[in-house]
């Protein structure tokens, strides 16, 4: 199978997932990037069933309503039965890099908001060890040398994203070559640096279920 099929297979996997437990009441939270967007493309068969979504960027936003899904704002609706995205590593403990697309801050934010964070990934994402992918941390536009070299003392190399501006107006550093032996700490060590937003590390608030396309299927793993 190609990577777009893994890809549709963890989408169509993520329905069948949520669709028992839609109401019309329900709001979902939904994430950024091609395999979010194949997902969201499923979910036009079922608009009828659920009240509308949240989304991660406005990508999704504008995506969501071409189908005719209504988009909440997030103050407007209280917690979230489910958030469903895509991401760039995952590890056995179901924690994850994201942001690839540029979308983590919000993406931290409406997944922070959902019982259950419902991770779809092709098994390239699958990694034994988070970091090979370069970890991506969002920057007030102001702190961006500064934070840099706060980076470079911690080990990494970092890459300024040129010509990107995040949905909150902000900067994409990337960081190459970070020895990510404990995501937990350097999730919380990387916040703790003035002038950074947010970093790509999931890991205090990772995935509870991920739906992982191989060969052979889709594998499901469930931490809760
Ligand atoms: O974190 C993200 C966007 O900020 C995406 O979830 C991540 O980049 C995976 O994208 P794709 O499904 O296109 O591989």
């Amino acid at each position: 199978m190609t990577q777009d099929e893994l890809k549709a297979a963890v989408a169509d996997a993520a329905i069948k997932e949520i669709e028992p437990w839609l109401d019309k009441g329900t709001v979902l939270g939904i994430g950024t990037g091609s395999t979010a967007n194949l997902f969201i493309d499923r979910l036009k068969l079922l608009r009828d069933s659920f009240k509308g979504a949240v989304a991660s960027s406005q990508a999704s936003a504008e995506r969501l309503k071409a189908l005719g899904i209504d988009v909440l704002e997030l103050n407007s609706v209280g917690t979230l039965p489910f958030y469903i995205d895509g991401a760039d590593e995952v590890n056995a403990d179901l924690q994850m890099i994201k942001g690839g697309g540029a979308a983590l801050t919000r993406e931290k934010i409406v997944a922070a908001c959902a019982q259950r964070f419902i991770c779809i990934a092709d098994d390239s994402k699958y990694v034994a060890r988070l970091g090979e992918f370069p970890l991506p941390i969002e920057v007030i536009p102001m702190a961006r040398s500064y934070v840099g070299r706060e980076l470079v003392k911690l080990g990494a190399e970092p890459v300024y994203r040129q010509g990107v501006l995040t949905d909150n107006g902000n900067q994409i550093i990337d960081c190459y070559d970070f020895n990510i032996k404990d995501p937990l700490e350097l999730e919380a060590r990387l916040n703790a640096i003035a002038g950074v937003v947010t970093n790509g590390l999931f890991a205090a608030r990772g995935a509870d279920v991920l739906l992982l396309g191989k060969g052979d299927g889709v594998e499901r793993t469930a931490l809760r």
